[in-house]
């Protein structure tokens, strides 16, 4: 038996070598004649590779490790064997550190491994000792262990680790050793050169672990999450060796560890929690009871694990998302150690996605704010994101990820995971999931979407969160409750994030065009936030449209239609002001070239942008507001299943293209709208057909936002109320003579539009006729609703038949139906007051009320309005998060009022009250009009709270003071509130 395998067996009792590979890195680390780079994948046993070898050295073999918690674990296991090693860190009592020295001033120390933070070793403090070591020739080996570490390619890299390349060139005849698990070749490269490694013999093993089951669930389609973690956890355990096996809940925050941890037990698994927030006695107590097998699960953050070596762990699950493919591989590492089969699960939710990519961003900025420049390195935190997300969203084999991630070849799998064992089963998931994401919209944007999904936790108040801030200090200070330190520490992230925001806000760089861009002035910035792609996306509209109705086109050349559809859209550039109105003007286009086809188009013939709209002959081109498209096409822009607020009635005027430039109010009703349609049709102008707005949202439009479109879809939306569907439009009975009358000159058809413009303008009518409406929402609940919200919204841009006109007042005296009758006369202003004077009664959600009075109404209404508040109380009850139980019956009022307490913190003088966050509210009160009955006021504000946090993202308009006034004149005068909802405070905002 030679003297390594001797000493295998006296100080690690093992009787052989995990592996050959090991074997052969021990072999060539005692050797000591070379530098030595291991790379292998968790748990294959690297740190005996030094460990080993430092007992038969002659000397002290000095160990550099990232983590004061690591290195704890590393000495403690080796105290246990009595193997002298120990560690000087901050931690370390002061006593403890001067006997360590003496022995290390011995002219034989005892100890044989001393651990130390990179940190530590490049301080002043320690400099003479270690002088000291070397000139006695007493420093046997310097092992660097994480050493990934020094990458600035890697996924965890800590600048003190570059110090090391220094110290090396200090200590010449000192062999190093590096060791790595997660360490691409980009990164093996850079460590070797950062370490100045001397022609070091590399070490290499493929990561791939077959006996780790690899899967991935989405989460937002489950039902209940925690019931199916819970089943998760039981059959993981029960598989593993009897009674024996524990598992890992990785979590990003400390409350989701905390809910975890309790769900879990409460389903009959025991389970702590472990996070930073815990006193450091309640954290060892946790780490311990899991340690024993007391508790079988603990649920942590990423802090725990490191070097907590517990072979077996038969699971791991994350329940947030991994910052990096790198990170998740070692996390998720820790099972098995045993080698026996272990799961490893994501619960994947792109919401989670969002928030993360967000604060990876957020933490570049940081880095480079910090640094005052920018590195390519910056982006490997995001491409190893995006390395993690794909591991979520593809379709491919879970450890060929993995691998070739790393550089590996692809394995032989063998039914490691989930998408090799049973890939039908992946794809449909994710089809359900970009399903769900359509319907939800702005979660599924690869986006930053901001800041905000507002989760205070995503800060983690200033705390440690999910794996930005591994560095020992932060854990070292958060042993106590300081509840109070984290609410100011919140506070400034968060006064932070606005500043941050506002000057994103103004600032917007301006990409320029390619070298081939066919845009006339394709380099000019003449309109604000009008990109080269928003410009290039209206071409191609233009010359498809051109190329699709080609009589009205002068050739039927696709080159000619190019050149033709250049030219239109330069001439819609040089004339418009803003892009809302350059695109309002391009959608025009193309419902002229539509209509028109036949005639001719090319604004080189008739002098006029375009030859066959007369009415734009003597003015300028974008005075008239576009005729529309339909709210079909348009309605999409729905989330959480709200309608959105402008859709029922427009909110600026610049939205809804020219021809309000005069007006001094700047709302205006869809029949404000019609009339300036009517007037542009009296004068010839053309327009009811138009090409659907959705048709214009190019990618990377600014007026897009990071919300992939709300903002064309609303222009379109308000415009879709007022002459969508016109053909099928019936005159409601007994209309308003001011606006049912036709003017002259207004034909038929914009009668009907003015009596759909009318509907859809008022709220409150539109749900009342939406309460009559008879599907339920289906098990997808809120998914559900958006759909039915939309054909709601469809059905109001279509005077109803006469069923519906009876029933369209179950809020009988609501005062916002006399809106209409008013309408039309009322300068805008008068409008906007109008439901101020008429709403002193209470609108409640309370179902006998309601009920009685659409009793009151109407017979026929009755029934229908029951039903459809018992499907969706049912409905709504058996979806998880959205107006579940209900609760005591809220009014319009406290909704309000909730929301707008909810809204507080983001808005101030006008500023940052988000246009998203201003629809969404509208959203948020439409949606309680329609389901409120059954919905309670702690529904309201999670509801409300779950609003901000999906809808304060980083759209770069603000709402003015005038929309914050009218929103808040909205919703008081429906409650009777002049001036709006008050905003005294009850804490809630807080
Ligand atoms: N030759 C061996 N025989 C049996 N067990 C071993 C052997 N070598 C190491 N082990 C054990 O394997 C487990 C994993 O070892 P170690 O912690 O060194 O892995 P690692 O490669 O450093 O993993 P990670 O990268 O996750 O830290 C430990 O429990 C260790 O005691």
């Amino acid at each position: 038996m030679s003297s390594i395998q001797k000493a295998l067996k006296t100080h690690f009792g093992f009787d052989k070598f995990r592996s050959q590979q090991q074997e052969d890195v021990i072999n060539a680390v005692v050797k000591g004649d070379r530098d030595v780079f291991v790379c292998m994948p968790t748990g294959a046993g690297k740190s005996l590779c030094y460990q080993l070898p430092a007992m038969l050295a002659q000397g002290i073999t000095m160990v550099v490790s990232p983590l004061i918690a690591l290195i704890q674990d590393q000495v403690d296991q080796l105290q246990a064997r009595n193997i002298p090693a120990c560690s000087i860190n901050s931690k370390v009592p002061a006593r403890e550190r001067r006997q360590i020295f003496e022995d290390l001033e011995r002219e034989t120390p005892c100890l044989k491994l001393l651990y130390i933070t990179p940190e530590m070793l490049a301080s002043p403090s320690f400099q003479p000792c270690l002088a000291s070591l070397c000139s006695r020739g007493l420093l046997a080996r310097l092992a660097v262990d994480e050493a990934h570490c020094v990458s600035q390619w890697g996924h965890d890299f800590r600048p003190d680790y570059l110090k090391l390349g220094k110290l090396r060139s200090r200590l010449p005849g000192v062999p190093c050793v590096a060791l790595t698990a997660t360490a691409p070749q980009r990164v093996r490269e850079d460590v070797t050169q950062s370490l100045c490694l001397r022609r070091p013999l590399s070490f290499s093993t493929p990561v791939f672990r077959s006996n780790l089951h690899y899967d991935v669930v989405f989460r937002d389609g489950l039902p209940d999450p925690y019931v199916h973690l819970h089943a998760f956890v039981k059959k993981a355990l029960a598989d593993g060796s009897a009674g024996q096996g524990c598992g890992i809940v990785y979590c990003r925050t400390r409350d989701s560890c905390e809910e975890v941890a309790h769900r879990l037990t409460r389903l009959g698994v025991s389970a702590k929690a472990y996070h930073a927030g815990l006193k450091a006695a309640d954290r060892t107590e946790a780490q311990n009871d899991w340690m024993q097998g007391k508790v079988a699960v603990i649920a942590a953050t990423i802090s725990f694990g490191m070097g907590v070596d517990k072979a077996t762990v038969r699971f791991v699950a994350h329940w947030n998302l991994a910052k990096s493919l790198a990170s998740y591989y070692q996390e998720s590492g820790r099972a098995g150690r045993d080698g026996l089969p272990s799961s490893c699960r994501t619960y994947y939710s792109p919401q989670d996605r969002d928030q993360m990519n967000f604060l990876i961003r957020k933490e570049i900025a940081r880095t480079q704010a910090k640094r005052g420049s920018e590195k390519d390195q910056d982006k490997v935190a995001i491409t190893d994101f995006e390395a993690m997300v794909a591991f979520c969203e593809q379709e491919g084999c879970r450890h060929a990820t993995i691998s070739q991630f790393f550089g590996d070849k692809k394995p032989d799998c063998a039914g490691a995971c989930d998408f090799c064992k049973d890939p039908k089963l992946v794809r449909a998931q994710i089809e359900a999931a970009s399903r769900l994401s359509t319907r939800t919209g702005p979660a599924q944007s690869k986006e930053s979407r901001g800041p905000f999904g507002f989760d205070p936790e995503l800060y983690a108040g200033g705390r440690k969160g999910y794996g930005f801030e591994r560095c020992d200090e932060d854990w070292e200070t958060n042993t106590e409750d300081d509840s109070e330190k984290r609410r100011k520490a919140f506070g400034d992230v968060f006064k932070k994030q606005m500043n941050i925001r506002k000057s994103s806000d103004t600032k917007e760089t301006f990409v320029p065009p390619d070298a081939d861009c066919p845009l006339g002035d394709a380099s000019s910035q003449r309109i604000p936030k009008l990109t080269v792609k928003a410009r290039e996306h209206c071409l191609a509209l233009l010359q498809s449209t051109l190329d699709n109705h080609q009589g009205a086109a002068v050739s039927t050349d696709s080159s000619d239609t190019q050149t033709l559809a250049v030219e239109i859209e330069h001439k819609v550039f040089r004339s418009s002001k803003t892009a809302n109105l350059y695109k309002a003007t391009v959608l025009k286009r193309v419902a002229e070239i539509k209509k028109g086809a036949g005639e001719v188009v090319s604004p080189r013939v008739g002098g006029g942008e375009t030859s066959n709209c007369n009415s734009h002959a003597d003015g300028p081109p974008d005075s008239k507001p576009d005729p529309p498209s339909s709210p079909s096409t348009s309605s999409g822009g729905d989330f959480l299943g709200f309608t959105s607020a402008s859709q029922i009635y427009s909110l600026k005027r610049k939205r809804v293209g020219a021809g309000f430039r005069g007006s001094s109010n700047p709302f205006q009703t869809a029949a404000e709208l019609l009339r300036a349609s009517g007037d542009q049709d009296t004068s010839g102008g053309s327009g009811a057909e138009t090409e659907p707005a959705d048709a214009l949202r190019g990618p990377g439009d600014p007026a897009e936002g990071a919300d992939g479109g709300k903002r064309w879809k609303t222009e379109s939306a308000v415009a879709g109320a007022a002459v969508s569907s016109p053909e099928k439009a019936q005159p409601i009975a007994g209309a308003p003579a001011s606006v049912s009358s036709p003017t002259k000159g207004v034909s038929r058809k914009q009668q009907k539009l003015a009596q759909a413009a009318k509907m859809s303008r008022s709220i409150c009518q539109y749900f009342s006729k939406k309460q009559e409406e008879g599907s339920a929402p289906d098990a997808d609940g809120l998914i559900s609703m958006a759909e039915e919200d939309k054909a709601d919204l469809e059905s109001v841009c279509e005077p109803p038949g006469e069923d519906e006109r009876e029933v369209e007042t179950p809020l009988d005296e609501k005062p916002l139906q006399k809106e209409p009758h008013v309408e039309s006369e009322d300068p805008p202003g008068a409008k906007r007051q109008r439901p101020l004077q008429d709403s002193r009664k209470r609108v409640t959600f309370d179902s006998n009320v309601q009920e009685s009075k659409a009793g009151r109404a109407g017979a026929r209404g009755v029934p229908r309005v029951q039903k459809k508040a018992k499907t969706l109380k049912e409905g709504a009850e058996g979806t998880a998060g959205v107006l579940r139980a209900p609760e005591k019956p809220v009014t319009l009022k406290e909704a309000a009022d909730i929301v707008v307490h909810c809204l507080d913190p983001f808005y101030s003088q006008g500023k940052f009250a988000n246009k998203d966050l201003f629809k969404s509210f509208a959203r948020f009160l439409s949606h309680l009009l329609t389901n409120g009955r059954s919905c309670g006021k702690g529904q309201v504000k999670s509801e409300a709270r779950s609003l901000i946090k999906r809808f304060f993202s980083s759209l770069p308009l603000c709402q003015s003071e005038s929309d914050w006034a009218h929103l808040r004149a909205t919703v008081g005068g429906a409650n009777g509130t002049e001036g709006g909802a008050e905003r005294e405070g009850d804490g809630q905002a807080a």
